[in-house]
């Protein structure tokens, strides 16, 4: 999104957007070899995850940017928790947080998760001693601790997954963005790992949008994005429909955002190994590193 000029704030798109924690519309983005992503419309509900798949490509990583507030290409609409992100880009940007982007926004392998935590409140300038409040919270919301001794790369995968996310969330934020959360865990722990996510978005009425190489790792209850390879698209559809969501024909050229329904019988407790962890919170923006600040002809990302 354009932080050189402030647009005028689109007050009807924040009104549009009141109880849902991001309101897309027509969100795209073009480079100079053409369209990255969309157009597309989303809205998404505290605590309602998403997962965006679609070819290697496909513009997976930069929409989650943009979701973010983080993709200065950005076109559209983008209000993000009442804020409108077009026009007001930082304090959108406050309310939003990285958990992973390609290999350009990770955990430092060779860190403990201690030192992961500290550098992590000092990015986003958050207070340790509310820093080690939250991190409590997460640990009763998921069920477990990690042993914050550890380094990142000694971690299971589904520590390591879990953490990157609790990392994000040190302090309050609604929108959470990570890259690639599938392939973090090995198969049989994909949909635990989507339960935790869902199970985090209490912690602030938030959502968790995840990328991910498989086309069907949807929860019940979350909206299914698939981006196609860099064709136009734009809808917004319920599952089992072949119509957009005012019920018009759909167009077959267009980008699929499907709503998967609820599934009651979905929300089984899971179980987790594993022990350890505290915690620490508050405010900064650690996640500013990414595309906001590059120069138009830097390589992408
Ligand atoms: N900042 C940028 N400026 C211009 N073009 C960009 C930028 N970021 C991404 N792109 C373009 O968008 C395309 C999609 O990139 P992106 O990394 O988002 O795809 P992806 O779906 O995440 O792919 P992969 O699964 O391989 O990670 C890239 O091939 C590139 O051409």
């Amino acid at each position: 999104m354009r932080f050189s000029k402030r647009p005028p704030v689109d007050t009807k798109a924040v009104e549009d957007a009141s109880g849902v924690v991001l309101h897309a519309r027509d969100l795209n983005a073009q480079g100079r070899q053409g369209m990255i992503f969309g157009p597309l419309d989303m809205d998404l509900a505290p605590r309602q995850l998403a997962v965006i798949h679609g070819p290697a490509g496909a513009g997976k990583s930069a929409l989650l940017l943009a979701l973010c507030g983080r993709f200065r290409r950005t076109r559209g609409t983008l209000v993000i928790d009442g804020i409108d992100a077009m026009a007001e880009p930082y304090r959108a940007i406050q309310r939003t947080s990285v958990a992973r982007i390609a290999d350009y926004v990770v955990p430092e392998d060779r860190l403990t998760l201690n030192e992961s935590l500290a550098e992590r409140c000092h990015l986003d300038a958050v207070n340790l001693k509310k820093a080690e409040d939250r991190v409590r919270q997460i640990e009763e919301i998921v069920g477990f601790g990690i042993d914050r001794s550890c380094e990142f790369e000694q971690l299971e995968a589904i520590e390591r997954a879990v953490a990157s996310v609790a990392l994000a969330m040190l302090r309050e934020t609604k929108v959470v963005v990570i890259d690639d959360a599938d392939v973090m865990v090995p198969h049989n722990q994909q949909k635990l790992l989507f339960e935790m996510f869902s199970k985090l978005t209490e912690l602030d009425d938030s959502t968790i949008i995840a990328a991910t190489v498989d086309d069907d790792m949807a929860p019940p209850g979350s909206l299914d994005v698939e981006l196609p390879a860099h064709n136009r698209v734009h809808a917004v559809k319920y599952l089992h429909t072949n119509e957009d969501a005012d019920d018009q024909p759909r167009d077959p050229g267009a980008p699929e955002v499907t709503q998967i329904p609820f599934d009651s019988d979905n929300t089984a407790p899971f179980e987790i190994p594993h022990k350890a962890h505290d915690a620490t919170d508050d405010h900064v923006d650690n996640n500013s590193q990414a595309e906001n600040s590059r120069p138009d002809n830097s390589p992408r990302r």
